[in-house]
């Protein structure tokens, strides 16, 4: 380890700290160095370095203030060989990043999320719909329980309808089991160990393909990637083109894409970055909300009281009526806290040297902010490891009272600097929207087994990855009452009229559902 380095584990010759690189639920490991090592320590990642920043006023100086520094991501051939450097959240600080990133904040501002409310509501209403009718497995054969399919299901349906104004009407639409096809192969492909270490060793690049299955691997998934997000903005020219158009964000992108120096390819790139973005962020938010529920069942109750002081019984919650919900709102940060979806957010690079508190951070290092370890440090909070949403009646970001929390922010789950989530607007009305919908129309509870008893809820079953949310876990959610369940039917009813607007060019199965559901509700 040079000098000047912030400290860290003991290094050996050549590998430096490359050997106790932890290859799944990394933010454990880091989190652990990080109450021996400190707010911030470096790891030597065979002749490179990175930085674990654990404390929140270093995150503070270092990725907020000093952003145009710390902007950058590190390199990543895997995502240039998928994405030919297009992919948003992957890419270097580059002029397509620029041009990706200033699109994307253009057509993603609150006022536009807002206009997407109407969408958003609708699919919400499908979502407890769904939850209603099939909270079980819906094939024998599912590996998931309906319920998690169904959520996956309105987050995907979301970011089409706003991206494309296509919606996805099932979990089985093509364009939805394409998608979750592709980021399938998408996240094997990027597994640590999935490919040798090209970005430490650049001469492995060379190799040819037919010694490198992981170069094959990554052609499959820019197939895949390519032929949906490229499928889907050709539809959408074409529709442009007939004078079809319903509001879409792609729509807006292709009228004025000289305008934005947006070219074909890197017009498909932008709407399969936020497609990804969008899909299983939202959907792992939500899981991990009805997780916590079920495991803190007082939690539950509180919020419910909440919901039915201020919605009632006669209507469902709408987006104005969360001003009145100090405990949902409280809820809600304190999910993003229990379980972020991103416990390292996503890594970024340095673009110039930086000195702080005496370290120096080389130009060139990887940074990780451990969320997760600041979430989680019991310095900053009561009892870290439960979920206990009145920490944030308490303060503004939930630390102990007498503890200086200003250096956290309530959107700090959305990232850091100059990379903080464009989709953040979009995200929190969906979370917003479900969060109040669905303690307001269902009990979760435990399921029970063969015997009667109850099975036991793991809260740290979660899928490995940069972005992780829990794996699929036996639940009973049944409504709260059979006023509420005629309510989410007659609701569901009325969105009809605002998803024929997006209901274009479905497959014929997509048709009969919607055919189906609807005649169903009408008897
Ligand atoms: C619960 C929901 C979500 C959470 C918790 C979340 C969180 C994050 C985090 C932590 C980052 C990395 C920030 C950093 O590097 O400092 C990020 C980046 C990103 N998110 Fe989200 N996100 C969510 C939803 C969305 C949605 C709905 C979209 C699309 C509409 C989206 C699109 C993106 C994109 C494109 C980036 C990359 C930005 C860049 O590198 O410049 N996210 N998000």
């Amino acid at each position: 380890r040079e000098a000047g380095l912030p400290p860290g584990p003991p290094t050996v010759p050549l590998l430096g700290n490359l050997h106790l690189f932890p290859t799944e639920f990394a933010h454990y490991k880091f989190t652990e160095w990080a109450r021996k090592y400190g707010g911030i320590y470096s790891l030597k990642m065979g002749p490179g370095t990175a930085i674990v920043l654990t404390d929140a006023a270093a995150v503070k100086e270092l990725m907020d203030k000093r952003s145009s520094s710390t902007v950058d991501r590190p390199p990543m051939h895997v995502a240039d060989l998928v994405a030919g450097g297009l992919n948003m959240v992957l890419s270097r600080y580059t002029e397509n990043w620029r041009t990706l990133r200033r699109t994307a904040h253009t057509i993603l501002t609150p006022q536009a999320s807002a206009r997407h409310l109407p969408i958003q509501q609708a699919e919400a209403s499908q979502l407890l719909h769904d939850l209603l009718r099939h909270p079980q497995a819906l094939l024998p054969l599912t590996y998931f329980q309906g319920f998690y399919t169904h959520i996956r299901r309105y987050s995907n349906s979301v970011i089409l309808s706003v991206l494309y104004g296509k919606r996805a009407p099932r979990y089985e639409t093509p364009e939805t089991t394409a998608f979750f096809n592709a980021q399938h192969e998408w996240e094997l492909v990027l597994e640590p160990g999935a490919t040798p270490p090209v970005d430490l060793i650049p001469i492995l690049k060379y190799i040819p393909e037919r010694w490198a299955k992981w170069k094959r691997d990554c052609a499959k998934t820019r197939k895949l990637q390519r032929d949906l997000y490229f499928g889907l903005l050709d539809e959408t020219k074409e529709r442009l083109r007939n004078g079809d158009e319903n509001g879409s964000y792609m729509e807006e992108i292709l009228t004025r894409q000289e305008e934005f120096g947006m070219d074909r390819e890197i017009t498909g790139y932008l709407g399969g970055v936020l497609i990804e973005g969008g899909s299983d962020t939202t959907s792992s938010y939500l899981q991990s909300l009805i997780l916590a529920l079920i495991a803190y069942p007082e939690t539950q109750r509180k919020a419910q009281e909440e919901v039915d002081r201020v919605v009632g019984e006669h209507r469902m919650p709408t987006l104005n009526d969360l001003e009145e919900m100090p405990y949902i709102r409280a809820m809600i940060l304190e999910t993003h806290r229990f379980r972020p979806v991103a416990p390292l957010m996503v890594p970024h690079c340095t673009l110039t040297a930086e000195e702080y508190n005496g370290f120096i951070i080389p130009q060139g290092t990887t940074i990780f902010v451990n969320a997760w370890g600041i979430f989680h440090d019991p310095e900053l909070y009561d009892d870290p490891e439960n979920f206990i949403p009145d920490r944030y009646l308490l303060t503004e970001n939930g630390t102990k009272p007498g503890v200086d929390g200003s250096d956290l922010r309530p959107t700090y789950a959305f990232g850091v600097g100059r990379r903080i989530c464009p989709g953040i607007h979009l995200a929190q009305n969906s979370i917003n929207i479900n969060a109040m919908n669905l303690v307001w129309a269902f009990n979760f509870t435990t399921d029970t087994d063969a015997e009667g008893n109850p099975i036991e809820l793991d809260t740290f079953d979660y899928q490995k990855g940069i972005l992780t949310g829990p794996r699929s876990f036996k639940c009973k959610i049944t409504p709260r009452s059979a006023e509420k369940a005629e309510i989410i039917e007659r609701e569901f009813l009325e969105a009809a009229d605002t998803f024929s607007k997006f209901e274009f060019g479905l497959s014929s199965e997509d048709k009969e559902f919607v055919a189906n559901s609807r005649v169903h509700v009408r008897r």
